[in-house]
Parts: C-alpha cells; structure tokens; sequence
C-alpha cells in the first residue's frame, strides 16, 4: 500500500450533484481531520465558471451539508477549476498544462488521482484521452475512481474494462461501490472473523437463511431517464446486493490484503447457482410502485413520473433468492429484497439461526423465537442479538432478550460518510473496499440471464402500493420455502431505545 499522500485530485464532472452532495464535503472532512497532506483539485466541466466561482461553489456545498466550518477559504484556495468538454480532444492540452503547473506549484510529485463523476458514456472516452494527451505521462502514480453504472450489461461493462484498461492497469482503477464506504458493511468482516462465537456457526449447520433489505421511501426522482434504462436489478442488485452477499459468504481470506478478500468474493461469484430462463419466477421477483402515501403525503405512480415511459417495464422492486452451491451454503438461501417508495428507509442484513433440535421449554401456545444477527447498516448503525432466556419469575418460560450494540450512539460524531472513507482509501493506495473487474463480471453474467428473460415478458405493473414492502409475491417466495421477512423498521426501535 502506498501511503503517499500527496495528490493531484482531478474531478471530471465537478459542477454535478455527486461533486457537490458527496465528493466536497467528503474531501473537507479529510482537510479538517488533517488526512490531506499535500493536495489540490481541478474541477472539470462544461460550464464556463472562474475559479473565484467554483471555489465558492465548493464552500457552499461544504456549508449546506455540514454547516459553518472553519477555514473553509484555507481549504478552498488548494481548487482551480477548468472549464472543458470531454468529447472535445482540444481541451485536454489546456487541462494537461493546468496540471503539470498546479503539480509543480504544490509539489505533488507526479500523483494524479482521476475522479469520473459523470455519466457512464463519458467514462471510456475520457480514459483514452487521458492516455493519448498525455495526463497520465506522470512520475507518481496515477488511480482513476469510476463511478457506477459500471456497463449495462457484461458485454457493454467489457467493452468499458477495454477502454480504461489501455489507460489504466487494473490495480489502478478504483471502481466505487459506495456501500462497501458503509461503516457497518465493513464491520460484516470484523463480525464474523474476530467473533469465535460466529465463524464456528457461519455455515449451513447453523445458519437457516440469510435475508438481505435495502428499502428507500425515495421515488425515482429526477433520475428517470438513466432509470428506466437500469431498473433495481441493475442499479442495485448487480453492485450493492450481491457485494453484500459476498461479504457475509466468503470464506476466510488468508490475510487482510485487497488481493486475498477479492478472490474469495470472486470464489463466492463463481458458486452463484444461474438463474435462468423459466427458472426466473421461482427465484426472482420483480415490482414497480403505484400511487400511494408517505410520510402522509401522497406520492404518485412509477409510471406518472418525469421522463417514464406510461407504459413502462421497468422495475423499481426487486426481491430474490439467491443459492450459492458450494460447501459452507449448500442449501442456505440468501433472501435479497430493494425497491423504491417502500415502507421505510432501510438496510438491514438478518442472519437467521437454525432451531435448536429439541425444545425443551415448548410452551403449548408459544414457540421458542430463533437466534437471529440483526446488522444494522442504515439509517442506524449497529448489531442486535435475538436470544432466548428465561422469563424473570416465570417456571423455566422463556422468553426473547436482545444484545444491542448501537454504532451511532458511541461514535457518531466520528463516523466517517462512505465517500470520504473511499477517497482516503484511494490516495492510500488501498483497493479493498473497490470492486475488482472479476467481481463485476461475474455478477454481471448472473444479472444478465434475469434482465434477459424480464425485457422480454410484460410485467402487470404497478403491483405493489407506495409506502409498502413491496408485492405480495416476494412475501411467497419465502413463504414456500417456509420462511418469512423479518420485519425491518421494528428492528430499528431495537438498538435506538
Ligand atoms: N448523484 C448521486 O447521488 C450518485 C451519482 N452516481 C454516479 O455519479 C455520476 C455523476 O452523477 P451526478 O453527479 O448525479 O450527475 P449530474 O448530471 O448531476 O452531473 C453531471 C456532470 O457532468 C458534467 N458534464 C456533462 N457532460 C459533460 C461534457 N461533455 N464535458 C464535461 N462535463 C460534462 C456536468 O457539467 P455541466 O453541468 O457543466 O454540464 C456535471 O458536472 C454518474 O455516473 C452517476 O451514476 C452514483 C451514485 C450516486
Ligand atoms: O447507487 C444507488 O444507491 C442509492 C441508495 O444508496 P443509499 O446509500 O442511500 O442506500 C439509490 O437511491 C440509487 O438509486 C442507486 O443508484
């Protein structure tokens, strides 16, 4: 790991929504907890602006999401801005110069870092234009973030891979999944390898199935037009789902190096059972939201937002099971469940414990609760045991007790955003928490055999409610397996009393 952190931060698409909700308040945060060393940043975009104008657009955007901070003007004057089209080969001669004066001024010794935060068909193109006009011609090393969509599909994500890969080598690129920057989906590895109470139970002996939600009470918003060419499955299923599930399934790696964590999420890629054709609807649920209420307000149908087709195919709910054959999860189904304008806002990962074999404290008119792991990811932060123990003056009745540990409560003031823990991560020189080209090949191919069979059936859309858990389907599709949801907004009373 290369603990250099003297960089050159060259964001393309500096003046967009990611820029300014995420990356500059996330890069303050690192100048105020004194992580940058020596650094600066060239904004990159169309707009024609000074750099006097994005400087203050920078401290706006730090004001509005953290509020008044201290040496905003300090932290603002390492920003240039320069403006440019990236489909025009003109401008990166301009850019080129803008940098290497900048390099020398802080001496930032040839480190460049490339953030793309722009649409996906910008991504390849900038890439070969950062090659053949020289901004990668450094003496330091050179790192591009790409954000997500990361292709369409595997075909359009190879090609993409071919485009950077003649700029970049793969240890270079730092593809960003912003859920592997969660706080608690980190800690999924410390649960279970620092825990000798877990890893001897994290197997198909123990484990009954493992359920995996990421609820938002958002709607699509402004973003129909790049949504209706994605759907859930693509937006999050293809990237934040499945690397949850490849957290909370490898197996041990040999050592905490990126390269040992990544190939054992790869191994988990490769024992996916393929879901395929007529198979789909046995494992795979989709849905899109109507009309509906909440927070007491009214919220209209998919179809009735900006820039969505009346009669579109496009699924905002997605829920499905997910078998993974190999040894340790033969038989344990992976319950994954996300959608849009649902009950609640929430991420939650629910590890449910086998019965025990013989209950000795059956009570005709109760049955024992199972254990559960509760990993609370969003909005609140922490693990909640589900135990049973004996009712105080009951005769040997038992009853349920939690094990709560609230993240939140003890360190919120120190928590670091997501982003700001994966731009750090990037000028380290640590890829871990990125994923690696292998990871989203294979949950591309995976993805691709769903996508395939939903383009081509019409869908009875809307069938599920806004402000719902989504369509009744994707409460049978644990039903015939003999499981149900763990409900997931009463877990969050849990750990918060
Ligand atoms: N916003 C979010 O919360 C998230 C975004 N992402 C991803 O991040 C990326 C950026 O998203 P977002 O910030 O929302 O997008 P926006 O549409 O808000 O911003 C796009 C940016 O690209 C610039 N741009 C567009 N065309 C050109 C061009 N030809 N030359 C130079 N600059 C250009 C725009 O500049 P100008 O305004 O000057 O035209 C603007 O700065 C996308 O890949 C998105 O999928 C991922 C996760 C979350
Ligand atoms: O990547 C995406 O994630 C967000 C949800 O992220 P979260 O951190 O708020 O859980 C989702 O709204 C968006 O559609 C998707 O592109």
């Amino acid at each position: 790991m290369d603990q250099n952190l003297s960089s050159l931060i060259m964001i393309f698409g500096a003046t967009g929504d990611l820029s300014k909700r995420k990356l500059f308040p996330s890069l303050y945060r690192l100048y105020e907890r004194g992580r940058l060393d020596k650094f600066a940043v060239i904004g990159i975009a169309r707009t024609q602006q000074s750099h006097e104008k994005f400087k203050q657009s920078v401290k706006d955007s730090v004001t509005a999401s953290l509020g008044e901070k201290p040496n905003l003007d300090e932290f603002v004057s390492h920003f240039y801005y320069q403006s440019h089209d990236v489909a025009d080969s003109n401008s990166y001669a301009a850019l080129k110069k803008l940098a290497d004066e900048i390099d020398g001024h802080y001496g930032l010794e040839g480190n460049r870092i490339f953030y793309l935060a722009m649409a996906p068909e910008f991504f390849g193109p900038i890439a070969l234009h950062l090659k053949s006009d020289g901004l990668t011609d450094v003496k330091g090393y050179k790192r591009l973030v790409i954000e997500k969509p990361f292709g369409h599909d595997l075909e359009s994500a190879m090609e993409l891979n071919k485009q950077i890969r003649t700029a970049f080598s793969e240890n270079e690129i730092y593809r960003i999944d912003h859920y592997l920057g969660k706080e608690m989906v980190r800690n999924i590895e410390v649960i279970r390898f620092a825990n000798a109470i877990f890893e001897p139970l994290w197997n198909n002996r123990y484990i009954s199935n493992i359920q995996v939600t990421s609820s938002e009470t958002l709607g699509v918003e402004e973003r129909g037009r790049y949504y209706e060419s994605s759907g859930a499955l693509r937006d999050m299923v293809q990237n934040h789902m499945m690397q949850m599930v490849a957290l909370l399934a490898m197996e041990p790696p040999i050592k905490l190096t990126t390269d040992e964590i990544r190939s054992e999420k790869v191994r988990v890629f490769r024992a996916l059972r393929s879901v395929e054709g007529e198979q789909v609807k046995e494992y795979f649920v989709r849905g899109q939201y109507g009309e509906g209420t909440i927070s007491e307000k009214s919220v209209p149908r998919y179809r009735d937002e900006p820039n969505v087709d009346q009669g579109s195919n496009t699924e905002t709910f997605v829920a499905g099971k997910i078998m993974i054959d190999n040894f340790r999860w033969a038989g344990v189904p992976f319950y994954i469940r996300t959608g849009k304008r649902m009950t609640s806002k929430t991420t939650k990962i629910v590890v449910q414990f086998k019965d025990i074999p013989m209950n000795l404290y059956y009570q005709t008119e109760k049955m024992l609760n199972p254990n559960l792991l509760v990993i609370h990811v969003q909005p609140e932060e922490g693990i909640t045991l589900h135990l049973n123990a004996k009712k105080a003056g009951g005769h040997l009745e038992a009853q349920e007790v939690k094990l709560s540990f609230a993240n939140t409560g003890i360190h919120a003031m120190n928590t670091p955003e997501g982003y700001e823990k994966l731009l750090y991560d990037c000028m380290r020189g640590d890829a871990t928490n990125f994923t690696h080209w292998d990871e989203v090949a294979y949950s591309w191919a995976f993805v691709d055999k769903i996508s395939k069979v939903w383009e081509n059936q019409k869908a009875e859309y809307p069938n599920y409610e806004s402000g719902s858990m989504g369509p009744k389907a994707a409460d049978e599709l644990l039903e015939k397996d003999g499981f149900f949801w763990w409900p997931v907004s009463d877990m969050y009373v849990d750990i918060c009393k």
